[in-house]
């Protein structure tokens, strides 16, 4: 019993096993015995028609037959010839019926070890090995060993006297109700906590007595035995407690211990003509009851049974004799006229009762269906609720915030988050109020309720917050805008309402809700188009109604990250609500080279930090930190597909490419000519931007196809991080991008396709100096928004004429600046073509040793990694942005796929 206690999962398993196959056991012998009965009494109803029963005795006299005879109990010596059973219905009352009940417990007493206990009789101990070896057929032998302990120990010990007295109680014939049945299992389960406990102060006996033990023997002894001495086994009885298992292990040892001390095989169906000669005609019947209108019990007058009939079951109390009826009116019939054939008068009628009775099992077949109905709507809402534990469908209105625990998950700390100083300056405030909130409160300090952290994707919005939380120790809560809405109504709001209500119950916290502009969108824009959204203005409300509800004593802080801050509601952004806005924009050249170091800390590299750094930040301009993380990771995985055992600085270069322009596309083959279209088309831009003072000279250049689409690829050596760029720069950059078609027009009888992303970028540069710079003299210093979804020009016919005439005579200009420079250095694009034609790949190496130095200084910063003198690949390089009309403020493009 104890061993299974220890295990409460086996116990479960155990119990809900052998209560199953328990079940099953004696319900399939009833069963069997049923049938097996019932044929058997059919051949016998034959038998009984051809045979005369004789005539009744008087129970009288046989009663002093027996004494004349024998003054002993029949029983006793198994004389059958006493209490005489009707000439074929011995099979009734045989003790070889394995059906029949056990007799009356005798007073044996054996193996009674704790005084308390009522003992078992040698038949129910008898009886419990008989259920034991039914039941372990059908269990794994582990658990079979477990179960042999439990009845061990109920044979050694007994029953408590309570059980025992229920039991002999419904020996007697008491009836099972649910009173009885919730008794049982409470002292059986007193049983089992017994049993415990016994054991327990067994194996603490043994202990001290093995400590005792372990005092008296000789010290050096002791010393050698320890080791050997096995600890006692056993349970703590910190480990005991009624569990389920426990408690279905109590239910289980119950039912067997009812079923062994009072056996189901009370009842026994015979025929009426059976219950005629064996019994009416005797006048052996005491009572008859109608049972749900197709059965009659019949109760015998039990002494005087037991005198004509000793050996029959019907002597004991509990035990009772059935038959069906046809009908309640056919039965009386019957009835009455046997009554009347036996001439028994009336007021000595044998009376009848009804009763209507349900079984058990009907009854939870009944409740079956709507049982097994409510318990798969459980179940598949549990299932539908996912790996968060929130209640399924019903728990649509949770919140789906994961909450990160600071000790365990949230490890990030303001020195992995490179770069930003500004914002993590701005963030630092939230930190020290979360940890020293007294310092603020004391002088009347109100604490920001929130920050916005707004900027490109990847710049590190979430690792900011994170790094917050992990730097103030808080619980973090982090949930993406989107996860508010649902397509149920009222679920975004009852979700925002149980993130701040859980949020309050843990803090100080800080909540991070990611893409707030899924939900935060300006109310007003949101519904000039297509109606607006109801659900998420409800959501965003009870956002502005939750921040609002905060105490300025809560310590709760919710930071949003958002990558379009324009679009959010004024009513977010104001102070008392996300007070502060943080911007985080890509990161700088020294921003870049920060966020290198951290990342390559995490791989294996044996080139020079510092000028990894430098060089890996000048080559990638404009990249966010999602974009470097995923470069040197892309790197580290170039380097093992290769064998390497260090990552190299080819392979970050690699890494670039692949991450600018995407993959080497070795299977799309061009034409000869095709590709000395391109080449003479690189060339002209190579040209441009080695002789063109305010334009990026060339880092390497390749006609490989790449991505999708890109017939080359190049990559140029930025002029330095410009926040600000005049005409100069401007009309240099146009010129330079228009290179790739003039020089196909001074090469080629006829021009491509190609160079149309080059006319986009163009257009776009020139329209902004005249609508946007005030660079163009004829419109003046005017500024026109582009809004694709107006309809109408903020200007007016004429005005668009004239941008639409300085916006072309800008890049005529341009074009014929270019054009003039590559008619003058024909001959150099003719050398770099076929220099380019021949390797498919040229750096900055080769284009000095074909035109020789640049005869502008380059950008030192940059041009010290690009010397050719440290790099693993000298000049050979990747690229800056391409020229464009972006605006200093703009964030820098990325990409710069050719032709
Ligand atoms: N300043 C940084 N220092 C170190 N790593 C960075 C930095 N910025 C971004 N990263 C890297 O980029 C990954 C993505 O960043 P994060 O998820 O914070 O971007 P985000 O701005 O929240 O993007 P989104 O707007 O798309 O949600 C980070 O896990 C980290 O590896």
């Amino acid at each position: 019993m104890t061993t299974l206690l220890r295990r409460p999962g086996n116990l479960a398993k155990l119990s809900r096993s052998a209560l199953d196959s328990t079940l099953r056991s004696p319900s399939r012998s009833n069963c069997l015995s049923a049938l097996h009965t019932s044929r058997f009494a059919a051949l016998r109803l034959r038998t009984y028609a051809t045979v005369n029963p004789g005539d009744p005795k008087d129970p009288k006299d046989e009663k002093n037959t027996e004494s004349k005879q024998d003054g002993n109990s029949g029983a006793k010596n198994g004389d059958r010839s006493q209490g005489k059973t009707a000439r074929g219905f011995e099979y009734l009352y045989s003790n070889s019926d394995p059906l029949s009940p056990p007799p009356p417990p005798g007073g044996q007493n054996q193996g009674s070890t704790t005084p308390k206990y009522a003992p078992l009789t040698a038949e129910e101990k008898e009886a419990l090995d008989a259920t034991f070896a039914m039941i372990r057929k059908t269990l794994p032998s582990s658990q079979s060993k477990d179960l042999m302990e439990a009845f061990e120990e109920i044979k050694r010990n007994g029953v408590p006297p309570e059980l025992r007295e229920i039991l002999d109680n419904l020996k007697n014939g008491k009836t099972l109700d649910l009173a009885t049945v919730s008794k049982l299992v409470r002292f059986t389960s007193k049983m089992v906590r017994h049993a415990a406990e016994q054991k327990v102060a067994n194996e603490a006996g043994r202990r001290q007595a093995f400590e005792q033990t372990k005092k008296e023997g000789d010290q050096q002894q002791k010393e050698g035995r320890k080791g050997s001495i096995p600890e006692p086994q056993g349970f703590k009885v910190a480990d005991f407690r009624i569990d389920t298992g426990t408690f279905l292990i109590s239910v289980f040892v119950a039912y067997l211990l009812y079923r062994t001390t009072a056996p189901s095989e009370n009842a026994k169906e015979i025929t009426w003509q059976e219950f005629r000669t064996a019994f009416f005609d005797k006048g052996l019947v005491e009572k008859l009851t109608v049972v749900n209108r197709g059965r009659v019990r019949v109760d015998l007058h039990r002494e005087a049974t037991a005198q004509m009939y000793p050996e029959s079951p019907a002597v004991h109390n509990n035990f009772h004799y059935y038959f069906s009826i046809g009908s309640v009116e056919a039965f009386e019939r019957r009835l009455d006229d046997a009554q009347q054939e036996l001439n028994i008068p009336s007021s000595e009628q044998i009376p009848v009762a009804y009763t209507d009775e349900i079984s058990w099992l009907g009854t939870l077949f009944s409740f079956g269906p709507t049982l097994l109905l409510i318990g798969s709507v459980f179940w598949l809402s549990r299932r539908a609720s996912g790996s968060g534990g929130q209640s399924g469908i019903f728990g649509v209105g949770k919140s789906r915030a994961k909450r990160y625990n600071h000790e365990t998950e949230i490890r990030v700390k303001f020195k992995d988050v490179a770069g930003m100083d500004e914002a993590k300056m701005e963030i630092m405030e939230f930190v020290s109020f979360l940890k020293e909130p007294g310092q603020y409160q004391r002088l009347g300090a109100k604490i920001p309720r929130g920050a916005i952290l707004s900027g490109p994707p990847g710049t590190g919005k979430t690792l900011l917050a994170k790094a917050t939380a992990g730097e103030s120790g808080v619980p973090f809560f982090s949930v993406s805008g989107s996860e508010f809405v649902e397509m149920f109504v009222g679920v975004g709001p009852s979700r925002v309402r149980d993130l701040f209500a859980n949020a309050r119950k843990n803090t100080p916290c800080i909540i991070f809700i990611d893409e707030i502009d899924a939900i935060g969108k300006s109310r007003a824009k949101a519904g000039s188009f297509g109606g607006g959204n109801d659900e998420r203005e409800s959501t965003l409300n009870q956002i502005l109604t939750e921040m609002d509800g905060f105490n300025t004593s809560d310590q709760v802080v919710v930071l949003a990250g958002t990558n379009r801050p324009d679009v959010l509601d004024k009513a977010l952004m104001r102070p008392g609500r996300f007070d502060r806005h943080i911007a985080i924009d890509r990161p700088t050249m020294d921003g870049r080279k920060q966020i290198f170091l951290v990342h390559l800390r995490k791989i294996v590299t044996h080139v020079d930090m510092e000028y990894l750094t430098g060089r890996l930040a000048a080559l990638t301009p404009g990249f966010s930190g999602a974009d470097i993380a995923n470069c040197v990771n892309e790197a580290a995985l170039i380097a093992a597909r290769t064998s390497a055992t260090t990552v190299a600085m080819t392979h970050f270069e690699q890494a670039i490419e692949r991450i600018i322009g995407g993959l080497e596309k070795k299977s799309l083959v061009l034409s000869p000519e095709e590709k000395r279209t391109v080449a003479y088309h690189e060339a002209g831009h190579a040209i441009c931007g080695w002789y063109f003072k305010y334009a990026d000279p060339l880092l390497k250049v390749s006609i490989i196809p790449r991505g999708q689409g890109a017939l080359g690829y190049a990559q140029y050596l930025p002029a330095g991080e410009t926040y600000l760029m005049n005409v100069h720069q401007l009309m240099d950059r146009m010129a330079m991008t228009l290179a790739g078609r003039v020089s196909e027009e001074l090469h080629f009888d006829t021009v491509t396709s190609g160079a149309s992303d080059d006319f986009n970028k163009v257009t776009r540069m020139a329209t902004a100096m005249v609508t946007k710079w005030g660079m163009s003299k004829a419109i003046g210093y005017l500024y026109f928004e582009e809004e694709d979804q107006k309809l109408h020009k903020p200007f007016s016919e004429e005005t668009a004429r004239n941008i639409d005439h300085e916006v072309r005579r800008i890049v005529d200009e341009a074009y014929n600046q270019c054009r003039s420079l590559l008619t003058e250095k024909k001959r150099e694009i003719g050398l770099v073509a076929e220099e380019l034609l021949a390797k498919e790949v040229l750096g900055r190496d080769d284009l000095v040793r074909l035109l020789g130095k640049r005869p502008f200084e380059d950008n030192k910063e940059f041009a010290k990694y690009f010397d050719g003198t440290g790099g693993a690949l000298g000049g050979k390089s990747a690229p800056p942005p391409p020229p464009s009309e972006r605006r200093p403020d703009d964030p820098p493009e990325v990409a710069s796929p050719v032709i």
